[in-house]
């Protein structure tokens, strides 16, 4: 058996949090060899809450996990976390777009970015996930300045996965079966799934497909909306869907992929014109803990147009926040 390894989760009495913790405490996120410590950080009016959901974990007599601790103060739910999975933030409703959340939300993530410098392990992996989440995953790394800016990402999996089930319907293929897609940019409408690369038993998904009409029409639009679509047919926004790509995207970091290409937001360095520091939707592969660009990939007009309107929010989004910083 390992060493128990410290996840910190913000806002665990949330709905994200109810569909993640029992996943990461059965051991599907680091693995059934890998004990965890839950380290469940909630607003002290949530904490009677966070105290139910820790008596429904022990009730599942989860062998992996090796403790658990509850609190409202970041400092103590971030202490040598070697994970920290930032979900708590206002959610958006009906008519409401992720940006509209900054002003709620950014405050929370110079305020953890804070505790994370001063307290977490050193090679702490961070996910944001509350929204908006590149902005929000930018304002936690420009507030942690003693740690490494690689180790804080932001969530653009649930994108991801959403652009894979919507080629398999397309091409009436296995998901598993899809290699080499990437979402590029903001966790926002303004994504760019791109599946130029993508390929299915070695055939050429864009050549399967053969459609620009649907590709601009169709998917991207399908893609950019889910969550809006969600929102309107749920009246909450999506969780489970959201847990899970949680789970996928710290699972590929510590494990690694196989070569496989996943999507992940990440500073960039430079690459393909982002301007460095930008907490941006790229291609990457995982191997021993450790995120790589898919670098040199071939930028047609449609797909730089593209690129440009997503990095314009996000840079529209930094100006926003910058008297925090
Ligand atoms: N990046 C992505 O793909 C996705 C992001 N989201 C975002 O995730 C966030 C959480 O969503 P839900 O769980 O559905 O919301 P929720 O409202 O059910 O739960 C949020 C939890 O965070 C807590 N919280 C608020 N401020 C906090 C703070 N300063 N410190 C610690 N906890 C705090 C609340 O008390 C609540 O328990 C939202 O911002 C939502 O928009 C949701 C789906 C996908
Ligand atoms: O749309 C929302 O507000 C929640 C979210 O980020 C998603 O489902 O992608």
């Amino acid at each position: 058996m390992k060493a128990p390894v410290r996840v910190a989760v913000t806002g665990a009495a949330g709905q994200i949090g109810y569909a993640l913790l029992f996943r990461i405490a059965s051991g599907e996120m680091l693995g059934k060899d890998t004990p965890v410590i839950l380290q469940l950080l909630d607003l002290p009016q949530a904490q009677n809450a966070v105290k139910g959901v820790m008596m429904e974990l022990q009730d599942c007599a989860f062998p992996l996990l090796a403790g658990m601790v509850a609190t409202d103060d970041p400092e103590v739910a971030f202490k040598d976390a070697d994970i920290a999975i930032l979900v708590g933030a206002r959610p958006r409703g009906p008519g409401m777009e992720r940006a509209d959340l900054l002003s709620a939300n950014a405050q929370i993530f110079t305020v953890q970015g804070a505790a994370l410098n001063k307290v977490a392990s050193r090679n702490v992996k961070v996910l944001v996930v509350g929204n908006p989440a590149n902005t929000n995953a930018y304002i936690a790394m420009k507030s942690a300045p003693d740690l490494p800016a690689k180790n804080f990402t932001a969530m653009l999996r649930l994108d991801h996965n959403r652009a894979l089930s919507q080629i398999a319907e397309k091409t009436g293929k296995a998901v598993g079966s899809i290699e080499k897609l990437c979402v590029w940019g903001n966790h926002s409408p303004t994504m760019y799934a791109d599946y130029r690369f993508a390929t299915i038993d070695g055939q050429s998904v864009k050549d399967m497909i053969n459609d620009q009409d649907w590709n601009a029409n169709t998917f991207l639009p399908t893609v950019g909306k889910r969550g809006a679509a969600i929102i309107e047919a749920r009246g909450l926004s999506s969780a489970a869907s959201a847990a899970n790509a949680a789970i996928d995207h710290i699972r590929d970091w510590v494990l690694g992929t196989n070569g496989r290409w996943v999507t992940m937001g990440i500073p960039s360095d430079g690459a393909y014109g982002i301007p460095k520091e930008t907490l941006f939707g790229f291609p990457v592969t995982c191997e021993n803990g450790e995120y790589t660009m898919v670098k040199d990939l071939p930028i047609d007009e449609f797909s730089q147009e593209r690129i440009n309107i997503t990095l314009k929010e996000l840079e529209d989004e930094k100006a926003g926040v910058a008297h925090l910083l």
